[in-house]
């Protein structure tokens, strides 16, 4: 049942054999941290998902904000599709990244607006995020900024996160990622649930649910998604079911 706020129940279990799995990374499959580098991500995360892809015949991928070189770090022994920067950039698709041009130059101003204002500063493969989450008074600063650098840059686009404000390529999208992954097997033909947790979540837990599938928001907030799931460790027990905690053993 849904409250005027979204979805409360929980999920209810994977299907193995019709459903197709998307998942987000920070706040969702591992819990936010204070900083891009201090997340806890269990030992055995990656070799978890695996084996959860096996049992989907291949039909999991990780749909992120992170760098693809960071998603491919964390979940070692995971050898499925990825995609990273919100869509700009994937693995085993055979997709070409998203590189608009001035991309160095975007850095370099982004980096120094960051060390002026006491920032943290987070260079990524193709764009760049400015993290506020230690002087939260500077939001709106911030942004605004981020708005500014977006009119100079108009290969990038503002993508606002949690205590954060990134620049990612123009175009780029988790909801349009999943409408590439859909079209192509093993995905194709299997019913889309995508789990996320954040602003950078919700067209993707849109798409799966105007698409025959099921969205499943991770943590508090307004959302599209018919289910919901109060944090990662939850996130973890339900992926973990299809498996058996042995199995899984993350
Ligand atoms: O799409 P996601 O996998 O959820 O990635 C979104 C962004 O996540 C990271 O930032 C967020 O998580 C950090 C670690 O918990 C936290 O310190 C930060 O405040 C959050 O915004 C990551 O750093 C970004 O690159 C991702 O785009």
């Amino acid at each position: 049942m849904r409250d005027p706020f979204g979805a409360t129940e929980a999920p209810p279990a994977l299907d193995t054999a019709q459903d197709a799995l998307f998942l987000d990374f920070d706040g969702c499959l591992v819990e936010i941290a204070p900083r891009p580098d201090a997340i806890c991500v269990p030992d055995r995360l990656g070799l978890g998902l695996a084996a959860l892809a096996a049992r989907l015949d291949g039909a999991l991928a990780i749909v992120s904000g992170r760098s693809l070189r960071e998603l491919e770090h964390y979940l070692a022994g995971f050898d499925g599709p990825m995609v990273g920067s919100h869509g700009a950039e994937s693995r085993g698709l055979g997709e070409a990244p998203l590189r608009p041009e001035g991309l160095l130059a975007l850095q370099a101003e982004l980096a120094e607006f960051a060390a002026q204002k006491g920032l943290l500063y987070e260079p990524k493969s193709l764009g760049a995020g400015l993290h506020f989450r230690a002087r939260p008074e500077l939001q709106a600063e911030t942004e605004a900024f981020a708005a500014r650098a977006a009119l100079r840059f108009p290969g990038f686009e503002v993508q606002l996160a949690k205590m954060a404000v990134e620049l990612r390529p123009r175009g780029a999208s988790k909801d349009g990622a999943l409408a590439r992954l859909t079209r192509r097997a093993p995905f194709a033909g299997r019913r889309p649930v995508y789990a996320g947790d954040d602003v950078t979540d919700e067209p993707a837990l849109a798409w799966a649910e105007a698409h025959g599938g099921y969205g499943v928001k991770v943590g508090p907030g307004d959302t599209a998604a018919s289910y919901r799931l109060g944090a990662p460790d939850q996130v973890r027990a339900w992926l973990a079911r299809p498996l058996g905690e042995d199995a899984w053993d993350v």
